[in-house]
């Protein structure tokens, strides 16, 4: 083999699997791991793939192995671990190498790498890969940001690994600097409220109606046959219908309720507050996640306050669950890509809207089949709320009833619905044309006299018959 077409530095769950499917779509490929062992492992691992795999031992036998201009793609976890493959490379690479972090990232850090590789006249690039081991492994969704002409360098192999939706390849630049790592954390705060909603309503199920995992299962595979069809039902179904080996018990009951988080979904609450761009979902989403953490703590509010109570099976039907979903999950959409629209612009990146929904299509995990018709929407008008967008306001309006039974009488059984609920308040402030937003400003002005408009006009910082009655 002559010089290979591509490195990579990081053999972990993601690395290998991508290392294989750039190998298999006939790009050669030379690939280093921190710790040397797993490199051989992977290397004698790698059947017929292994005569376009080059293992190295050091960095410098990676760069050697390269075709220069070199590419190198890092897959290895965010934070200081990226750094540090970046200083320890930098010195062995020559100025038009490039540099590749495709693991997630928080996109203030690629702002940062990425501009510190302008001033020093090397091109960088920050690329979101989605789809866990098996998307990286068959095909992934592919997020890229940063400079264009460095991403037009190694176009053709990052399309030839990403998945196919009829025809097309689910990898597009979204923009310069970090603009593909924030439209992958988004995506994966859309993932946090989509998983959080199906857990919901899963609660829903086992709490509310006492239904076992296997009857559960069978409810997930039918919706995935319909409107909800996505890759997150697909898998709930499967997971609820596995049975744990050891004790032969559903595989649902034998794992704990602490689910874990490595991030990104935090990153999107907080970039969302930091813009003011209202995403209550994903914030429950993620508040959720912290709850669940907190196990020692609910046992003794479980003590103090009971359990939720169970739900007569009249109280809530499968039909209206399943709406509630559907609901919901429109609702977390139009969250996230408000979120997109505003980041756009706030950041100059002119994020292709319909684009990221086409990338979202297949090959990640939040792939479904809402997203195609949820493109087509945004290509209409890529910065309407999605709510707004004739396709989804007709489906809004026939799934928002069984929303509205889901929430209300899980409110009263005390079931926790927090994503939902959020999903629908936010949507009933949405549809207020007049909110209670002036009793705050009343109360701001009060105490602190910090002005208000009044309905009739005469513009801003007026005040109310209260002058020098406040506190603050
Ligand atoms: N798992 C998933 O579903 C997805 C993960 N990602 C992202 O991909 C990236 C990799 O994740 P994943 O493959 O799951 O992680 P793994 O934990 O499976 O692998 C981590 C890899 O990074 C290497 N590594 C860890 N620390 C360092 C370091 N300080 N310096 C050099 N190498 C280091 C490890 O080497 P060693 O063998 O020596 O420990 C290993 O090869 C992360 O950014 C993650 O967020 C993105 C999408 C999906
Ligand atoms: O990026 C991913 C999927 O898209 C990774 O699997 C990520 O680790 C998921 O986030 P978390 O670990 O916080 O659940």
């Amino acid at each position: 083999m002559g010089k290979a077409d591509i490195g990579l530095v990081g053999l972990g769950t993601m690395g290998a699997a991508l290392a294989l499917n750039i190998a298999e779509k006939g790009h050669d490929i030379a690939v280093w791991n921190r710790t040397p062992s797993v490199t051989r492992d992977f290397h004698a691992g790698a059947g017929a793939l292994a005569d376009r795999i080059v293992p190295t031992e050091t960095l410098e036998e990676l760069v050697a192995a390269l075709q220069p201009p070199r590419a190198i793609m890092l897959m290895v976890p965010a934070g200081a671990p990226v750094d540090q493959q970046i200083a320890a490379l930098r010195p062995l690479l020559e100025a038009d190498d490039l540099i590749i972090d495709a693991g997630n990232a928080d996109f203030h850090d690629t702002e940062r790498r990425a501009r510190a590789a302008a001033e020093a006249g090397h091109p960088y690039l920050g690329i979101g890969v989605s789809g866990g081991e098996e998307g990286a492994r068959h095909g992934p969704a592919i997020m890229g940001g940063g400079p264009r002409p460095a991403w037009d360098r190694v176009a053709h192999i990052l399309t030839a690994i990403a998945a196919d939706y009829q025809g097309t390849p689910c990898a597009t630049w979204m923009g310069e600097g970090g603009a593909g790592h924030f439209v992958k954390t988004v995506h994966n705060g859309i993932e946090y409220a989509d998983m959080q909603m199906i857990a919901e309503a899963y609660g829903a199920m086992r709490d509310g109606l006492g239904m076992p995992p296997a009857a559960i299962a069978e409810v997930f595979a039918r919706w995935n046959d319909g409107p909800l069809q996505s890759y997150l039902i697909e898998i709930s179904a499967t997971v609820s219908a596995a049975t744990d080996p050891a004790t032969g018990q559903p595989m649902l009951d034998v794992i704990l309720d602490r689910a874990g988080q490595k991030g990104t979904g935090r990153w999107t609450a907080i970039e969302a507050q930091h813009l003011a761009a209202p995403v209550p979902a994903i914030e429950a989403a993620v508040a959720a996640r912290n709850l669940s953490a907190r196990l020692a703590e609910r046992q003794v509010g479980a003590g103090i306050f009971g359990a939720p109570q169970p739900l007569a099976p009249e109280a809530l039907g499968i039909d209206q669950l399943e709406q509630a979903l559907i609901a919901g999950k429109v609702l977390c959409y139009a969250q996230g890509f408000g979120l997109l629209a505003m980041a756009s612009e706030a950041y100059g990146w002119d994020l292709p809207m319909a684009g990221i929904a086409r990338v979202w299509r297949a090959g990640c995990i939040i792939r479904s089949a809402m997203l195609n018709d949820m493109a087509a929407a945004l290509e209409d008008a890529p910065a309407r709320n999605l709510i707004f967008a004739p396709d989804f306001s007709a489906r809004l309006q026939t799934a928002l009833p069984g929303l509205r039974a889901t929430v209300a009488t899980g409110a009263s059984a005390g079931l926790p619905l927090p994503a939902l609920a959020a999903g629908l308040g936010w949507f009933d402030t949405m549809r207020s044309a007049r909110t209670t937003a002036n009793l705050i400003q009343a109360q701001r002005d009060f105490f602190g006299a910090h002005g208000f408009e009044r309905v009739d006009g005469g513009g801003s910082g007026q005040h109310g018959p209260w002058a020098g009655h406040g506190m603050g």
